[in-house]
């Protein structure tokens, strides 16, 4: 579903890759957390799927398409594939709830009769069946990031991608949007979340790829915010595998 093949990101004026030879790959259906210190590059690892960067050296392939050789005029149905959903929202605040969601869908040319129909069930599935009059501006932060999963999976995408989704929510709100993004997970689509919380990495025992200054440290089924893995004296990072968990390679 998204390959990696030793994908360099180099930045102008920046002398060190935010992402240094990093190969991985992600399986249909997997949910991944993306972890790691702030500017360890895990937001350019997103960029880099969603092709709003390119790759400086090695190659991606996302979807069955090498994203080198997709031309920028199918860029944009590439897109339609990809849900994302950002810490901040990003919801139109003039736009009431049915609308925001509405309009992405407008602007992919969908029917009037289709956008009638899958707006409220797509409202309703996230838990804002009553609520589509709103404004983003009367909505908590737990419900307006509600509305924006529910702008990025109106269309029913293979893959979601998360860049810190509970990062301006409260640990019970955050909760819930978990639950949700649990639930899409279970109806088939791929999610990718990068995230700074602890405590929900811990709780989900999800797959973890963590990042440290742009290279892929450790890649854990099940694992944790932090490695479980005793680290091998003067082998560093190098020996963090742990015990007992199956590491996931490429
Ligand atoms: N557009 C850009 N131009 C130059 N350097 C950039 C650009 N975007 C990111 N970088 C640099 O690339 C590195 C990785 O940044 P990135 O945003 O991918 O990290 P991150 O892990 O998502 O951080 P955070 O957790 O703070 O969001 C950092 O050193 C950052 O300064």
């Amino acid at each position: 579903m998204i390959r990696f093949d030793t994908v360099t990101k180099s930045y102008p004026r920046n002398p060190r890759p935010a992402l240094n030879a990093v190969s991985m790959e992600i399986l249909k259906g997997e949910f991944v957390f993306l972890v790691g210190a702030s500017g360890s590059g895990k937001s350019s690892f997103l960029r880099l799927v969603l092709k709003e960067e390119k790759p400086s050296k090695g190659q991606i392939h996302v979807l069955g398409q090498q994203l080198g050789t997709l031309s920028s005029r199918k860029v944009p149905y590439f897109r339609r594939n990809l849900g994302v959903v950002f810490q901040d929202f990003r919801l139109l605040p003039q736009k009431t709830v049915f609308d925001n969601v509405a309009f992405s869908l407008q602007v992919i040319g969908k029917s009037r009769g289709f956008i009638q129909e899958a707006v409220p069930d797509v409202l309703k599935m996230v838990g804002l069946a009553g609520k589509s009059n709103r404004f983003p501006h009367e909505l908590s932060g737990g419900e307006q990031q509600r509305v924006a999963i529910a702008r990025a999976i109106v269309n029913k995408p293979a893959i979601l991608l998360a860049d810190e989704p509970t990062g301006n929510l409260d640990p019970a709100t955050s909760a819930g949007i978990m639950t949700l993004l649990e639930r899409i997970n279970l109806g088939g689509t791929t999610v990718i979340m990068a995230t700074h919380d602890v405590g929900i990495v811990d709780q989900m025992k999800r797959r973890v790829i963590e990042l440290t200054d742009g290279r892929i440290v450790r890649d854990e089924r099940q694992g944790g915010y932090q490695t479980q893995a005793v680290p091998i004296q003067g082998f560093g990072l190098a020996g963090t595998q742990a015990a007992g968990t199956e590491g996931v390679s490429a």
